[in-house]
């Protein structure tokens, strides 16, 4: 079997229904709420598995506050993780129609799809008659060269699952870029590590946070309703190490439990947090390996 695997960017308009997409293309509730954490520029919402593909949907933060007359750099800028996917879906309500948002989402689109595959999902049809959607089919593939357009209903299901295997087909040949068993809660476990190295960037020099990154190893659901979560924060040198950990430890701690209450808070359960921190000096190298793939764990900025 050959695998694929690739990455889906979803845009469109806040409340079109992306979080809806992303549980139904996943099967199970992963894509929680992610818009707390806005230090990266691509969030990863889920990731799916079709067949040989594995379908990775990344959201695009920020995209789309109506700011009409964006310049060329400030645009790609905006588009950041879209612009590196494999494909970008547009995710419209059948309701609404061509409201100013999307209308503001088509002018970016004539920047930044161009030679792109851009894919247009109507989404909740059950609100709207035959008639309507077709109109509003036309009149959005008279504004852009969609190259496929899907009609969805992301909360009944309706649709989902074409959708779904031509996003597989899309997906270019190469090895799954997540092993199975940490798909499901990999969106969390990103937001944690994300919450921890927020933290450490609050503590620490200006330079450091630059040079690190925190990986969350092993998350464990406990009986008693409340989780352990393991992390390690990768530095890359010796005395980087002890910066992080601080005199006695104090930094470490400091930051572990910060990070451990807004964890708490975000999750509206107990979680007992434990973190290390390990040197890595090529860690840097690999996370630009992953910034290359449309994925960015350094500081957006
Ligand atoms: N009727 C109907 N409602 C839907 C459908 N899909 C999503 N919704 C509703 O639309 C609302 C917004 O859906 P979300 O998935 O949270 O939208 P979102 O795009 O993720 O929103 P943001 O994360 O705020 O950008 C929710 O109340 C959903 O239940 C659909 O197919 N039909």
């Amino acid at each position: 079997m050959t695998q694929r695997a690739g990455f889906v960017a979803l845009i469109g308009e806040p409340n079109a229904g992306k979080s809806t997409l992303t549980n139904q293309m996943v099967g199970a509730k992963v894509s929680i709420v992610t818009h707390k954490v806005q230090t990266t520029r691509a969030r990863i919402r889920g990731v799916a598995l079709e067949g040989d593909a594995q379908i990775v949907f990344v959201d695009t933060p920020g995209l789309f506050r109506p700011r009409r007359r964006l310049d060329r750099a400030m645009v790609a800028a905006a588009w950041g993780g879209a612009a590196d996917a494999d494909v970008i879906v547009l995710l419209v309500e059948a309701h609404r129609g061509v409201t100013e948002g999307v209308e503001t989402i088509l002018e970016q689109l004539e920047e930044v799809g161009k030679g792109r595959k851009v894919a247009l999902a109507i989404n909740k049809i059950d609100r709207v008659e035959a008639p309507a959607l077709l109109a509003l089919t036309k009149e959005m593939n008279d504004r852009f060269p969609f190259v496929e357009t899907f009609m969805i209903s992301a909360e009944k299901g309706h649709g989902c699952d074409d959708l779904r295997r031509w996003l597989a087909d899309q997906m270019p040949e190469g090895p799954w870029l997540y092993p199975e068993d940490q798909i499901a809660d990999l969106p969390l476990r990103m937001i944690a590590a994300e919450m921890t190295r927020e933290k450490l960037t609050l503590r620490l020099h200006q330079e450091l946070p630059y040079q690190l990154t925190v990986e969350t190893e092993n998350w464990e659901e406990r009986k008693d309703g409340s989780a352990r979560v393991d992390q390690v924060v990768y530095v890359m040198r010796d005395g980087h190490k002890g910066i992080v950990l601080g005199k006695k430890g104090e930094t470490i701690k400091a930051v572990g439990k910060a990070a451990r209450e807004e964890l708490e808070e975000f999750l509206g359960r107990k979680i007992h947090l434990f973190l290390q921190v390990k040197v890595r000096p090529n860690w840097l190298e690999e996370a630009e390996r992953y910034s290359e793939m449309g994925l960015d764990f350094r500081d957006g900025n």
